[in-house]
């Protein structure tokens, strides 16, 4: 098959983070999230190097949540009905998510806090 021109592979990455937007409430949650961050940043002028670090985390939830959502599309199309193994999949799958999520906590505590509380 031929490589589609950059523009179209951009447009159509583009359409899968809108789908995302559109059909799944965790993203959206997370969308929310990463908003609320933005805000922050500059509400709390965080230096750059905070900075990095919350959109570091923020970008690393949403790629997660994207990636988890593709396996659990891959799993349905491979087997709709119920199947202990595709349950496993994407537990493991969600598991990722929720590593991600861990961290963006942790490392969200430990930078708000100096401009908080310090
Ligand atoms: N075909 C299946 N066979 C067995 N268990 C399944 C199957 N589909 C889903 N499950 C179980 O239900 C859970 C939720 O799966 P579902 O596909 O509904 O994802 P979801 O509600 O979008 O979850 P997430 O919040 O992780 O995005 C899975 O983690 C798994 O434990």
């Amino acid at each position: 098959m031929r490589k589609p021109p950059i523009h179209k592979s951009l447009l159509n990455a583009f359409r899968g983070i809108f789908f995302m937007l559109r059909s799944e409430r965790n993203f959206q949650l997370e969308v929310f999230a990463f908003f609320i961050n933005i805000f922050l940043i500059f509400y709390l002028k965080l230096s750059s190097f905070d900075t990095i670090l919350i959109l570091i985390v923020c970008f690393g939830v949403l790629a997660a949540e994207i990636f988890n959502t593709a396996i659990e599309k891959i799993c349905d199309i491979i087997q709709p009905e119920f199947d202990k193994r595709i349950g496993f999949i994407k537990d493991i799958s969600a598991g990722g998510v929720i590593l991600t999520v861990v961290l963006s906590v942790i490392v969200g505590i430990l930078v708000y806090w100096k401009y908080i509380f310090v």
